[in-house]
């Protein structure tokens, strides 16, 4: 194997940052003063020997030489391609570099000494080792084979053709692994690695690694531009098609003679020309930035604008001035409703209060038991409603009713989640948007109907809207911005106390409306109903009048209920009758109305009282029947128990109860049968018939669900009536409860049962002597009509309900099929 290791002196050229390897020819800047010494010196020395003038090209890396160079031929000097002087210089092959030595000229000149670079021969048996141990000639023709193909590959992507034969038409081992100094991708150091590894099957193997790892890479690399490319297209694609879309809009709008900014659309400027309070107003502007990257057409746009729709439309700085003259309320409670003294005086009393902690910067009163909230409680058409609209009459305050009846879905008060298709603000939202201001008195209707179910509890919801310690950061689920409610006045209805769930009655103040006497609603019809009516029909007062006779009539016969409404239709009626004869050419105007003349105008009342019924037709015309008071949503009834023995032979033992009735009353009806049959030898009654037979007790009205414990009294004198034959007086009604001693326990609604009572024509009403103290709210001219008896004992319950024995009434027992 030949070994020529020369030694040599030669003029350095430094190359920084390149690196130039033998085999490689670089065209290089004479302009340069290193270059220029190191050529000239080179040429000097040329003179005075063979051969081209000579250099040692040496890469200098931050200023360091390699510890390899190459010897380089200049091949030709002229100008480059820009016109400065330049040198072709021609790579020759490896020289290690030796000591330094200064030499003619400018240049430096070192000693080195040139390296073999010569591949071992092949050797004739593959199986042979080659000298040079680690690799077999098999494998660098392998080694060859790859690196043409890895090269071909890359310059293939790079489309240099004509280089592809060139690589392939080199079969030195060495020259090959040296042509990598071309490629562009490896860097200073990756080249002088390859300067520097003077074994050229080491340094083929290098190059190979080099040129397969950028290959590598550069897939890589690939991939990742080709997703960046598709995305950076999509978006180009998007941007391109809205602005495209803007311009048809534009040339729309153009056509229909709209200007720039009309569009309804422009949220934008719509949330920053509103009034909006600023947190409100940096969400409403989110919400645009997102409408606005979104597509038309896209569900979530429809949602945002539906969004941004109902937060424009909210009366954020609206608030009313409010009245706070006390006196001036006073008077509009006054002119708009007849009697309910107390209840206005409450009313008014919280005015002042109001007025007073608002002067004094306090704030509405808080907490638990804070009476923030006035509940108004009674039977239908007592007036509730048309008291809070007079309460925001009277404090000058716009008035909104919600109607809460049946809401048994939490999201019904705070909203569904904005996210839900179809999805609402809740109705205290939608209260206040209607109100259109922010301080609005707010009417929750019938809030004992609320009822709770799998979909959350609107009655926690409503304890957060009525708390004022929470309610100034209300959120509604749909709106998402805190909204303030501590100004808005809450007022509340409900037909029924017990009905109002707990935790919301302990917030309230209730306020009792428990219905009219006949007086008060003849005062309420000519004042307030007539008047309200004769305009709707479309006559004058001076036309139509209706006298207090038949007021009076149309209250007690022709309707019978707690409240005025059914009061008010009729007078309707026969307002609209007389309009109709009037217009038919039947009736002459004025005309007063009496009360003879309401069969003709309105046809037969429909309820007549018990005590002017034929005696023949009275519901307690047989023994076995009674006559109780209850309190029902509708205010106070009168109500009947009937009640009867099964044949002894045919019927089945035991007690039946029908009416629809709850568990107390069927309890109490065992209370009453237990008494009977433990006291009744007591009273002279034949108790032995309860002995075998079934006993049979039934409301009538069995339609109407009933329950409680005051009917007791009631079911023990039916019984007692059936057993001993006894009737019952058709004037008497009663009320209260029955222990197993016969002891009567107090009971609720004196009041309202009172006023039943006298609505339906009763004289004697029997009531537990421990209720006596509730008479003081009964009106005094119900009192008057009424002979009212407090007993403490069942037996005195008996005494005077029924009526003395007499031979015609003889106990012909009634017998239940
Ligand atoms: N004291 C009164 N003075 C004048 N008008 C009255 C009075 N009480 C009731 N009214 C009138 O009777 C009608 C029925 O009253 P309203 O609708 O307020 O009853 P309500 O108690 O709210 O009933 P509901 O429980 O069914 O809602 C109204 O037109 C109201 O103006």
């Amino acid at each position: 194997m030949a070994s020529t290791c020369t030694p040599l002196t030669l003029p350095v050229l430094p190359l920084d940052d390149e690196v130039v390897l033998p085999g490689m020819v670089v065209p290089l800047d004479l302009s340069d003063s290193e270059v220029r010494a190191a050529v000239e010196a080179a040429q000097a020395a040329a003179r005075s020997q063979p051969g081209k003038p000579r250099v040692l090209l040496v890469p200098r890396i931050d200023g360091t030489y390699a510890n390899t160079g190459v010897l380089g031929t200049v091949e030709q000097v002229g100008r480059l391609a820009d016109g400065d002087p330049g040198a072709l210089i021609r790579g020759r092959g490896r020289v290690r570099i030796g000591a330094g030595t200064t030499g003619p000229g400018a240049a430096l000149w070192v000693e080195g000494t040139s390296v073999d670079e010569s591949v071992p021969e092949p050797s004739p048996s593959s199986q042979l080792r080659s000298n040079r141990g680690d690799l077999y000639p098999g494998h660098v023709a392998e080694l060859v084979k790859e690196y043409k193909a890895l090269a071909t590959a890359w310059l293939r992507k790079r489309g240099a053709w004509q280089v592809v034969d060139r690589v392939q038409a080199i079969d030195d081992v060495s020259a090959l692994a040296d042509n990598s100094g071309y490629s562009p991708f490896l860097t200073t150091d990756q080249k002088v690695e390859l300067l520097e590894t003077a074994d050229p099957v080491a340094r083929l193997k290098l190059a190979t690694q080099q040129l397969r790892d950028h290959l590598a890479e550069q897939d890589v690399a690939e991939a990742i531009a080709k997703d960046v490319q598709e995305g950076v297209d999509k978006q180009q694609r998007e941007f391109l098609l809205r602005r495209q879309l803007e311009a048809v809009r534009k040339e729309l709008r153009e056509l229909n003679g709209e200007q720039e900014g009309e569009e309804s659309d422009d949220y934008r400027t719509r949330v920053e020309a509103a009034d909006l309070p600023e947190k409100v107003r940096e969400a409403a502007l989110k919400e645009v930035d997102k409408l606005e990257r979104s597509s038309d057409q896209s569900p979530e746009g429809s949602w945002i604008r539906t969004w941004l729709d109902t937060v424009l439309e909210m009366p954020w700085n609206e608030r009313t001035e409010d009245a706070y003259d006390i006196q001036g309320a006073q008077a509009v409670l006054d002119a708009e409703h007849s009697g309910l003294e107390d209840v206005k005086e409450r009313i008014t009393e919280y005015l002042a209060v109001r007025k007073r902690r608002t002067d004094r910067g306090l704030g509405v009163v808080g907490g638990r038991r804070g009476g923030a909230v006035l509940a108004l409680v009674g039977p239908p058409g007592v007036g509730k409603t048309s008291l809070g609209e007079s309460v925001a009459h009277a404090m000058g305050r716009k008035f909104v009713r919600v109607a809460l009846g049946g809401v048994r879905d939490e999201a019904e008060i705070r909203g569904h989640r904005r996210t839900y298709v179809g999805a609402l603000p809740g109705r205290i939202v939608r209260a206040i948007k209607e109100a259109g201001s922010m301080n609005p008195v707010v009417l929750l209707d019938e809030i004992d109907k609320v009822g709770s179910d799998f979909r959350g509890d609107p009655a926690a919801a409503l304890l957060e809207v009525l708390d004022p310690a929470q309610n100034h950061t209300f959120r509604d689920h749909y709106l998402e911005v805190e909204l303030d409610l501590s100004d808005v006045v809450f007022l509340a209805t409900a037909n029924v106390l017990e009905a109002i769930p707990e935790a919301l009655a302990d917030r309230m103040e209730i306020v009792r409306l428990d219905g009219y006497t006949e007086d008060e609603k003849v005062v309420i019809a000519r004042d307030h109903l007539l008047p309200r009516q004769l305009e709707r029909a479309g006559l004058d007062k001076d036309e139509v009048a209706i006298d207090e006779g038949a007021l009076r009539k149309l209250a007690g016969e022709y309707t019978r209920e707690a409240g005025v409404r059914n009061l008010e239709r009729s007078i309707a009626r026969l307002l609209r009758k007389v309009a109709a004869q009037h217009e038919l050419g039947e009736r002459e105007l004025p005309f007063t109305v009496r009360d003879e003349d309401l069969r003709d105008l309105i046809g037969r009342p429909h309820h007549v009282p018990e005590s002017a019924q034929d005696p023949a037709e009275r519901r307690t015309s047989v023994p076995g029947v009674a006559t109780g008071l209850a309190v029902t949503g509708a205010g106070g009834d009168v109500l009947y128990v009937e009640a009867s023995l099964a044949d002894p032979e045919t019927g089945a033992a035991g007690l039946t109860l029908t009416g629809q009735l709850g568990d107390v009353m069927k309890e109490s009806a065992q209370i009453a049968l237990s008494f009977l049959r433990s006291r009744g030898a007591e009273l002279e009654l034949p108790v032995g018939d309860l002995k075998d037979r079934g006993v049979h007790i039934h409301f009538p009205a069995g339609a109407v669900p009933k329950d409680g414990p005051s009917a007791g009294v009631t079911m023990t004198t039916a019984l007692a009536s059936l057993l001993s034959g006894r009737l019952v007086r058709t004037d008497v009604a009663m009320t209260g409860e029955v222990s197993l001693t016969g002891r009567v326990l107090p009971i609720g609604g004196v009041k309202q049962k009172l006023l039943a009572a006298h609505r339906a024509g009763v004289t004697t009403v029997i009531i537990p002597k421990r209720n006596e103290p509730d008479l003081d709210d009964v009106p005094a001219e119900v009192l008057d009509k009424l002979d009212v008896h407090a007993v403490t004992d069942v037996r005195q319950v008996l005494e005077l309900a029924l009526a003395p024995a007499t031979a015609d009434a003889a106990p012909e027992v009634p017998v239940a099929a």
